[in-house]
């Protein structure tokens, strides 16, 4: 499982703040997506997170939790942690500060914890106004910071995060293209398999989050069938 997420290439993103009934979480289940991502910005506890966690572990599905602080980190029943880090913040606790003191309070099991960088761009999403991230950034600076976060800091993941919007795909290319060795993640606005499909032109994964909520799982499988 530790290895095998680097070979994922469609990962669904479910809300722990919003809901889904068991017809759809077995739908999205048996979709053909790698894995199943616990994660959200807005109203995220242990305890909503524990509740999705036991609706989907009986499917067997890789779980990855990716928490929005240390107060939403749960690790029982859970394969890997995502944890993000944001590259285009200036404000420290979400690049190195909410880890810190994730250190300082718990015993982290560091070998089931990806480290992602984030570089967040869609300025109207919870994720952008919660961590202060500077949006207006274009292709060069994202490819700098894709760059830095490959070669300097040494992160297994780079994560382009539209959340929320369909994003440009010139810009997934040029942080592609600034990337040797990290996984790199596209996240934001899929809702059809020729989205799922460009963005994969790119990405070694893509995210479908949203979608899943506002469009129904047909087209969550539409996605997995577009890049397969
Ligand atoms: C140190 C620990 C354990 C955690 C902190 C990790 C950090 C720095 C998180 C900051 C970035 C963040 C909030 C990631 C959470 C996952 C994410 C990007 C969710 C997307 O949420 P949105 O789609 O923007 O908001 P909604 O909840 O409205 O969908
Ligand atoms: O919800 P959407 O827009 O699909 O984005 C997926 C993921 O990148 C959100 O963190
Ligand atoms: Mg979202």
């Amino acid at each position: 499982m530790y290895t095998k997420w680097k070979t994922w290439a469609h990962v669904t993103k479910l809300d722990p703040d919003k809901n889904l009934n068991e017809d759809q979480l077995a739908e999205i289940a048996t979709s053909g997506t790698d894995a199943l991502m616990l994660s959200g910005t807005l109203n995220i506890t242990k305890e909503n997170m524990q509740e999705l966690r036991d609706q989907v572990r009986e499917y067997g599905l890789p779980l990855v939790v990716e928490p929005a602080g240390p107060e939403a980190v749960i690790a029982e029943g859970i394969d890997l942690l995502y944890i993000a880090s944001v590259m285009n913040t200036n404000q420290a606790q979400w690049i190195v500060g909410k880890h810190k003191e994730w250190a300082l309070h718990n015993k982290v099991q560091w070998d089931r914890v990806i480290q992602e960088a984030y570089i967040v761009l869609n300025p109207n999403s919870s994720v952008a106004k919660v961590t202060g991230s500077d949006c207006s950034i274009g292709a060069q600076e994202v490819a700098a910071y894709a760059e830095v976060a490959d070669h300097f800091f040494q992160f297994p993941v780079v994560y382009i995060e539209y959340s929320g919007t369909y994003g440009n795909p010139e810009i997934v290319k040029a942080a592609a293209e600034a990337i040797d060795n990290a996984v790199l993640y596209y996240g934001g606005g899929i809702d059809s398999g020729e989205k799922a499909a460009e963005m994969a032109q790119y990405a070694d994964t893509i995210v479908v989050g949203n979608a899943v909520y506002d469009k129904g799982v047909q087209t969550l499988i539409e996605t997995v069938q577009a890049i397969q």
